[in-house]
């Protein structure tokens, strides 16, 4: 039997719903329920590493987890990692753990949508198809994945797609890598771009702004009163901005802040065609990055990650590009 190890963070896996209606984290973690039953697929070991909702997890906390997982693979030699963690921000880790793990075993992430007693609830079903997966010979090399709702999806294209739906996990360009049947975990694509990238911490100032019809160009005076290391900019379709905020990213620009340019359409990549004021190839001139095809919470993670390599503007295009 494969050796796995699962992690638990928190999230709504490890929440129940009280008479009030109101979904509240349990002090011991619901899921250890489940794990008689999961030594079936697996021999399992559970730790409960935190118990947050995940609107509470921040990049430092991902660091910490990276390091965790590190440590207990480096000393152990499990077979595969399963992290159960809240569905908010789990894309955020799944991807920060994608391209700073230099693992080959599989890592992979779920939760729920619906507290442990739910009707219907999501976590065992979840965590038991995670299990499978992180055990399956067939997942190792393939990155940190997220399954959800019998799917497994690449870290890099996957992204929450509804408030409560149990199938809320979608990769809205590529779809899922595979998907899990009754008796077999099967795979029908692997992703192409594998990235890693050693870092030291998790503590870059990085926001994320998102271009609307109208932006006031005062919102973004924040952004001279603190030490901004990046910022990533969620632009309009191909990569445009309201002209009256582009005075500003030049001052940032100036001051030696790199700025990556995303868009907020959640299929496509940004591209420097449009030459009007504010359009993408004024903005590529003016020296900012565009990414391909990465959403803005995702951008926001590597541009954390890779200011730690480089604050040079053709290296970071060049790492935006991959
Ligand atoms: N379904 C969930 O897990 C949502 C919850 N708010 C969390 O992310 O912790």
């Amino acid at each position: 039997m494969k050796k796995i190890l699962v992690i638990n963070t928190g999230g709504t896996i490890a929440m129940s719903v009280d008479a009030s209606e109101g979904v509240k984290p349990l002090d011991d973690q619901a899921v250890v329920k489940n794990l008689p039953f999961l030594q079936r697929y697996a021999d399992v070991t559970m730790v409960n590493f935190l118990n947050l909702p995940s609107p509470h997890i921040t990049p430092a906390v991902m660091n910490d987890l990276r390091l965790f997982i590190q440590q207990e693979l480096d000393q152990h030699g499990y077979d595969g990692v399963v992290v159960t963690h809240g569905t908010d921000t789990l894309e955020e880790t799944a991807y920060f753990l994608d391209i700073t793990l230099p693992v080959t075993v599989p890592v992979v992430l779920t939760g729920a949508m619906r507290s442990s007693n739910e009707l219907g609830a999501d976590g065992p079903v979840n965590l038991i198809s995670s299990v499978r997966v992180a055990a399956d010979p067939q997942s190792r090399d393939k990155g940190v994945l997220v399954v959800f709702n019998d799917e497994i999806h690449a870290a890099r294209h996957v992204t929450k797609t509804h408030t409560s739906n149990v199938a809320t996990f979608q990769s809205p360009a590529y779809g899922p890598i595979g998907t899990i049947s009754k008796k077999s975990v099967n795979y029908h694509h692997a992703p192409l771009v594998r990235e890693h990238y050693a870092i030291e911490h998790a503590n870059a100032n990085v926001p994320l702004i998102k271009a609307v019809a109208g932006m006031d160009p005062n919102w973004l005076d924040f952004l001279f009163t603190q030490q901004v290391d990046g910022l990533v900019v969620e632009a309009f379709g191909l990569g445009n901005l309201p002209p009256a905020v582009v005075p500003v990213l030049g001052k940032l620009l100036d001051k030696g802040v790199p700025i990556v340019l995303v868009s907020r359409c959640y299929n496509g990549q940004v591209q420097d065609v449009y030459d009007y004021e504010g359009g993408g190839r004024k903005l590529k001139e003016l020296g900012i990055v565009f990414s391909n095809g990465l959403n803005g919470q995702k951008a926001r993670i590597k541009l954390m990650v890779v200011l730690q390599q480089t604050r040079d503007f053709g290296e970071l295009q060049r790492l935006f590009e991959q």
